[in-house]
């Protein structure tokens, strides 16, 4: 069919259109089905969305489509409906239980970085990771497949290494510390990073606070061979794009199955070519990882993973039971990241981590005896925040002191009712009120933790307050706070069963 185009003023990450209804129905396309669109030599699949916004035999596309396919408003364009990829075929047979073969996980991950799988075949095939797994041949080949639909990068000269958190507990902004430090002692490191899936803000999201984190493969390599080190977005490069694509469904349902945990990190590492790489595995209540016992289960599987595909991998099993430092969300994670290197001092969950994970780099490649030792000395001597500012400078940044990075103007502090001991500060509900705040689209959105586990707090002393950009977020965020309390102090009562009062 020959349909007439409509320029719709919109952007879709999907690859989505608009026909008339009548049309769709003559055609015989209904929901979820798609339909092939030719333009000469290019060709693009959508999933065409009923609407009344097009007349009959028009076909209404969103800019950054029209774009892909150089299309203009009111040009003539073939279309015509093609049946489902093969690779559903293969998710529906994950979902059932089945392992899948090399080529069929190929031709998953193929699909996925030309958009030709729906939401919610994408979707399906997330959910089948997290009930079914996967085996290592399966992981192994889902990595390889990530890796090797993208680009790649490989340096001429240098130690490359790399580091990576699986993420899962809040305030995370030890790479902002991590990357400077190991760059200002001569090793390369060219971190790309994923934006928030479980939590308020990923490492990419806090950076782009302070610079541009959108950097092509060609930036990455410039720059870390320029400086030393880059934090970039893997989303915005070519590096394992399929990553980012799965990445988006993830976050909605705050999932991250283990099999593609795995190949989302190691595809990142093993797309820049990194020698040495340590992956910081955060344990605890509310974290991605509850116990010691799965921590090192986890630990195997990197490490193997690595073998497999030619990296020299260690883990770091670290305190993941309540967030690191005391900043939670973009801005105000920068902020403390920023401040602590202007100082030299910090929160220590922040510090030791930090020195502790960059030690490992330097122990690996050998240039030093003691890695945490060296990694402290760079940072008090003011080494880290020196490469930091070029790092930022490098990556179009202009934020040069920690005072001038804004944070959300409404603000609302908790205190506690009675005096005690705070025995938790709890993970899950510090991301639930930060999301509910804002964070991590309003950059300024989050939580300030006054007081962590073990301190002691006396009757009116402040014990979070949360930031907002926006007033209303403000309000949804502070009745969050109100019905899943984050900080809990020795004696208060958690709940109350029944739990209607007597008048
Ligand atoms: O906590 P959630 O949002 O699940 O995980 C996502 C975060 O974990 C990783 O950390 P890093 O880049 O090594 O610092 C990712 O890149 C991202 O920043
Ligand atoms: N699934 C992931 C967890 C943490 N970091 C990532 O890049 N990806």
């Amino acid at each position: 069919m020959i349909f007439k185009v409509r320029l719709i003023p919109v952007k879709m990450n999907e690859f989505y259109g608009f026909a008339n209804e009548e049309d769709l129905k003559e055609i015989g396309i209904i929901h979820g089905d798609r339909l092939k669109l030719v333009k000469g030599s290019k060709s693009i699949t959508i999933f065409p969305q009923p609407s009344q916004i097009v007349a009959r035999g028009e076909i209404g596309i969103p800019i950054n489509i029209a774009e892909e396919l150089k299309v203009k408003d009111g040009e003539e364009i073939k279309a015509f409906p093609i049946s489902r990829p093969k690779s559903v075929e293969y998710i529906r047979k994950k979902l059932s239980g089945k392992k899948l073969s090399k080529d069929e996980i190929y031709e998953i991950i193929e699909d996925i970085v030309n958009n030709s799988l729906s939401e919610i075949e994408l979707t399906a095939f997330v959910v089948s990771n997290y009930l079914v797994g996967m085996d290592f041949d399966e992981i192994e080949w889902m990595t390889r497949a990530m890796i090797e639909t993208g680009e790649t990068i490989s340096f001429e000269k240098g130690i490359v290494v790399d580091k990576h958190s699986i993420g899962g507990v809040p305030g995370n902004k030890i790479s902002l510390i991590i990357v400077p430090t190991v760059a200002s002692a001569g090793l390369l490191i060219p971190k790309t990073a994923s934006r928030a899936i479980t939590s308020a803000s990923g490492t990419a999201d806090t950076m782009e606070v302070l610079a541009n984190v959108n950097l092509s493969v060609e930036e990455i390599k410039e720059i870390t061979e320029r400086v030393g080190g880059v934090i970039a977005w893997g989303g915005a490069t070519n590096i394992a794009p399929a990553d980012d694509k799965i990445i988006r469904v993830e976050y909605p349902l705050s999932l991250d199955p283990k099999p593609q945990l795995l190949a989302s990190v190691m595809a990142k590492k093993g797309a820049v070519g990194a020698k040495h790489v340590v992956i910081d595995i955060p344990v605890g209540e509310g974290a991605k990882i509850s116990d010691m016992k799965r921590g090192r289960e986890l630990s195997s599987d990197f490490v193997e993973l690595g073998r497999r595909l030619g990296l020299n991998v260690t883990c770091a099993i670290t305190y993941g039971g309540q967030p690191i430092g005391r900043a939670v969300g973009p801005a105000l994670e920068a902020k403390e990241a920023l401040k602590a290197m202007e100082e030299r001092k910090g929160s220590s969950s922040l510090l030791e981590k930090s020195f502790g994970i960059a030690g490992i780099l330097f122990e690996m490649a050998g240039i030093a005896m003691n890695g945490y030792e060296y990694a402290k000395e760079l940072f008090m001597k003011g080494k880290t925040h020196e490469k930091f500012l070029e790092i930022v400078e490098a990556q179009g940044g202009e934020i040069r002191r920690s005072e001038e990075i804004m944070v959300g103007e409404n603000t609302h502090t908790f205190t506690a009712s009675f005096e005690g001991a705070v025995v938790a500060v709890r993970n899950k509900a510090i991301v639930k009120i930060a999301r509910a705040a804002g964070a991590p689209k309003d950059k300024g959105a989050g939580i300030v933790i006054h007081k962590k586990k073990g301190e002691v707090v006396k009757k009116g002393d402040p014990l979070f307050t949360i930031y907002a950009e926006k007033d209303w977020k403000l309000q949804n965020a502070v009745e969050t706070a109100r019905s899943d309390f984050p900080i809990i102090v020795s004696g208060m009562i958690l709940d109350r069963y029944p739990s209607f009062k007597v008048m």
